[in-house]
């Protein structure tokens, strides 16, 4: 059996746009319905939902049988964490909070085999499909794809340190956070905010790395893809179904 190919990946090497969907409501069959919604990647988020490795593996295979990406996003900058997600078959991570060259470096060694990084090696895993994958330690660099998030005032300082390092595949945006950072807890659509996030993608991209954002406000989507933003996630589920909810009950007032 041979490894799986990143698409992913390869396609944001290729410099191809990947649209994409944020997954936060736990439950395979959601997931599995995401999946097979036609968005070119799926965030599986466990930073801000309640999962745990183990959680993470049935919400993973559920997406499993899709043409769909799967992106897991691990609750902290943690080589354990990562191990484990790894291990269970995740081959794209977007690590949070990433403020520093040194911590995205710490990033790039969690997700790597030695003597390229710490990662530590398993007989046998799902990542190896148990094994059946010959040379699965000697590929398996390859075909992982690290996505680090900048999200604080001073992450965005150090954007072109960051991007720098050999091993981050793509840097995201995270507006909620800046938002935050920036003194303006809550209010991501304030202008001095869009122009932050804006700044922030423009200034990856011209140091040489894709771009990643996630909002479910299409008109602030557009203005961070017309900065160059290339892997873009357009909407959340639990923010989908809320707004979807509130709208039919309210259509019977
Ligand atoms: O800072 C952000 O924005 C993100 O990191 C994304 C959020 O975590 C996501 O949950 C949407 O609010």
């Amino acid at each position: 059996m041979d490894l799986p190919r990143n698409a992913f990946k390869a396609a944001l090497k290729a410099g191809q746009r990947q649209i994409g969907f944020w997954s936060t409501l736990p439950d395979g069959g959601l997931v599995e319905l995401l999946a097979g919604c036609g968005y070119d990647w799926l965030l599986i988020d466990s930073e801000h939902a309640p999962v745990d490795p183990r959680a993470m593996l049935p919400l993973m295979q559920a997406a499993a049988p899709y043409p769909t990406s799967v992106v897991v996003r691990p609750g902290w900058n943690d080589p354990v964490e990562i191990k484990r997600l790894l291990d269970a078959g995740a081959q794209t991570v977007l690590v949070p909070y990433v403020q520093t060259a040194e911590e995205a470096r710490a990033a790039v060694a969690a997700v790597r085999y030695p003597p390229l990084g710490i990662r530590g090696v398993a007989g046998t895993t799902r990542a190896s499909q148990w094994g059946a994958i010959e040379g699965y330690t000697q590929q398996a660099n390859d075909e992982i794809c690290l996505l680090v998030q900048v999200e604080t005032e001073a992450a965005a300082r150090n954007i072109e340190e960051i991007a720098a390092i050999d091993g981050v595949d793509g840097i995201f945006v995270g507006p909620a956070d800046l938002a935050a950072s920036m003194g303006f807890p809550g209010e991501t659509g304030r202008p001095e905010v869009r122009a932050a996030v804006c700044d922030a993608v423009r200034r990856i991209v011209a140091a040489g790395k894709p771009a990643g954002f996630l909002s479910a406000d299409q008109t602030f989507v557009a203005e961070v893809a017309e900065a160059g933003g290339s892997f873009l996630a357009v909407g959340i589920d639990s923010v989908l179904m809320r707004r979807a909810a509130v709208a039919l009950r309210q259509s019977w007032d």
